[in-house]
């Protein structure tokens, strides 16, 4: 079997391209433009090309974009004030703190001062707790491009055995919420998971997202499996992989994602459908 490839990136182009067209439409309407600010505190190399991209992004489908650009020395009540400012600032629907942020910050007191209806994140426990119990809300970012990525196949996941390998805030254990709600049987594997080799091998749909390339090796993917790669690892040569041993993985796998252009631009897409969202939902 050769798997077939998920393409991330055209997903991601065809979102932007219909958000494009609900953003002219407001306009012509006589609605207001969505507005998200992005801030980054500090100049860590890859969270300025992520912010780069989500900032290019945003002025491609028409939304107001707000940039705020913070030294690694900002205190956390310099950036708590900056987020007050934006919660009441009629023109943001979304406001985007790029993670990670820098040690002095506390990371949990910043996502909770993001008001609930501008987290378009889904950080906010207040968001994670709505999600919980199926109530429409804004959804963290990377889960949602995932289920956007998983539907695109067209399998029914209801009744799936699916394994997410990583437990983080980010990822994993919204990831672990996600497919629940899609009606699979999920497990979720961590650093101390007993015999992942055992519970990797059993997934009919395989989520990985731990940051070490090629963690999984391809001979563990079930025949069949959808694979579905978070990591982007960059090599010593400048290459970027991902998590599972992809080529291998490829002659298992009935559908798999490739590290660049899989789950990296749906983040960037959902973030701006949350934007919407936001400004559909909450701020019209
Ligand atoms: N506030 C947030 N911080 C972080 C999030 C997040 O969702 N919200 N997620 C990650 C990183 N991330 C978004 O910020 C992200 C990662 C990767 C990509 C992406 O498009 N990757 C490309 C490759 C890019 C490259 O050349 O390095 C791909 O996979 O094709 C977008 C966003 C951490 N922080």
């Amino acid at each position: 079997m050769t798997a077939q490839l998920i393409d991330g990136k055209a997903i991601a182009q065809s979102i932007r391209q219909q958000l494009k067209q609900k953003v002219t439409a407001r306009q012509a309407a006589g609605q207001r433009i969505p507005g998200l600010a992005v801030i980054l505190v500090g100049a860590d190399p890859a969270s300025q090309v992520y912010v780069g991209s989500k900032r290019k992004a945003c002025e491609e489908v028409g939304f107001i974009s707000r940039s705020y650009d913070l030294p690694e020395s900002t205190s956390e009540e310099e950036l708590l004030t900056l987020i007050d400012s934006l919660n009441e600032d009629t023109a943001i629907d979304g406001i985007l703190v790029q993670l990670p942020l820098p040690e002095h910050i506390k990371e949990s007191k910043v996502i909770e001062r993001i008001r609930p209806d501008k987290d378009v994140d889904g950080f906010h426990p207040y968001n994670v707790g709505r999600l919980a119990q199926r109530i429409p809300v804004l959804r963290s970012c990377t889960p949602m491009g995932i289920m956007t990525l998983i539907k695109s196949t067209g399998v029914d996941t209801y009744g799936l055995d699916a394994v997410v390998v990583g437990a983080s805030n980010i990822v994993g254990r919204p990831m672990t919420l996600e497919l629940l709600l899609a009606g699979c049987t999920t497990t979720t594997c961590h650093r101390f998971t007993k015999d992942l080799k055992d519970k990797v091998s059993r997934a009919d749909l395989l989520v990985v997202a731990v940051g070490k390339p090629g963690f999984i090796p391809g001979s563990w993917i079930k025949p069949g499996a959808i694979v579905i790669d978070v990591g982007i690892n960059r090599l010593d040569n400048g290459r970027l992989v991902g998590d599972v041993d992809f080529d291998l993985a490829c002659e298992r796998a009935s559908h798999i994602t490739p590290v660049p252009g899989g789950v990296g631009p749906m983040t960037i897409a959902s973030l701006l459908e949350n934007t919407l969202f936001a400004a559909e939902q909450y701020h019209d």
